[in-house]
């Protein structure tokens, strides 16, 4: 079985795969290095005999992440590294080792899916849009504070604004004016969110006109979705990616 992981600055997205058919057996979400080895551990009848991961955290701990896999499953772990050019897609960073490598692989993945020009979009502990022309070319991105950083900032740069995980789901029922706290922060800030969606759409059309596909994906995204109804909304992109940059010969 094949072990991916997507780690994240705030989680660590993981999922085995069958070494024969590629079918998911199971999959998960893990705070920290030792909450995914243990739901590992604790899967039944796991056999794990490669891994692949990519991840945006600082070499050191990507590094002890990946000692306490082998130490744990004795497996191969290969990482994602950043290339000049994959798949078709040429980078489009002068410097291109700087660019976030969950954004890179998520632009693999969705220049795959899309066989076209596409706008990939991912939600989670950062905002961001990446654009790719028709011919591969990435014209590049933006990077803006995603739901979790623009919640914190609030929560901790004012006096007044507390309140717990459980409120600020309930406050997005719907997307009303609030009138209570958590319910002005928390639609608030998925507005701008969707603003963001929208702006990147106008970004697009101007280069493509209606001729490209957008792909939404990290955790947020589901917040975004009802905006953009003709958006690929593909959880797993980052993965997609993945696979094309370690590929398990
Ligand atoms: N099952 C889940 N567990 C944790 N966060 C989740 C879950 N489902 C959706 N989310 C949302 O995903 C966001 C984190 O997105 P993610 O793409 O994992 O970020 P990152 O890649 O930066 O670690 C959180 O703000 C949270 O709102
Ligand atoms: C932009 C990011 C912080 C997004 O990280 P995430 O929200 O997925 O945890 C990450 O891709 C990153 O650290 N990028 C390096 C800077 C850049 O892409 O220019
Ligand atoms: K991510």
């Amino acid at each position: 079985m094949i072990l991916e992981l997507d780690c994240g600055n705030s989680f660590i997205k993981w999922r085995v795969l069958d070494s024969i058919t590629a079918a998911t057996r199971v999959e998960g979400i893990a705070e920290s290095d030792a909450a995914l080895i243990a739901s590992l551990v604790a899967a039944p009848g796991m056999v794990l005999t490669r891994c692949r991961l990519v991840s945006v955290r600082a070499p050191e701990e990507t590094a002890k992440l990946v000692d306490a896999l082998v130490l744990a499953f004795n497996v191969t772990v290969s990482c994602a590294a950043p290339a000049r050019q994959m798949g078709g897609v040429r980078n489009g960073y002068g410097d291109f080792e700087r660019l976030g490598l969950d954004r890179w692989l998520a632009m693999l993945g969705g220049f795959k899916l899309a066989s076209g020009a596409c706008l990939v979009l991912d939600f989670g502990t950062a905002a961001t849009a990446d654009f790719i022309a028709a011919d591969g070319e990435h014209l590049g991105g933006f990077i803006c504070p995603g739901l979790p950083l623009m919640r914190n900032q609030l929560r901790t740069h004012t006096r007044r604004i507390r309140y717990n995980d459980e409120a600020a789901e309930q406050a997005l029922e719907c997307l009303r004016p609030g009138r209570t706290t958590v319910e002005a922060v928390e639609r608030g800030c998925t507005l701008m969110l969707r603003g963001f969606v929208l702006t990147q759409l106008e970004v697009a059309r101007s280069y493509w006109g209606e001729d490209f596909t957008v792909f939404l994906t990290g955790g947020d995204a589901g917040l975004v979705s009802a905006v953009v109804p003709q958006a690929e909304l593909v959880p797993d992109l980052v993965f997609v990616g993945l696979a094309m940059a370690c590929p398990l010969s």
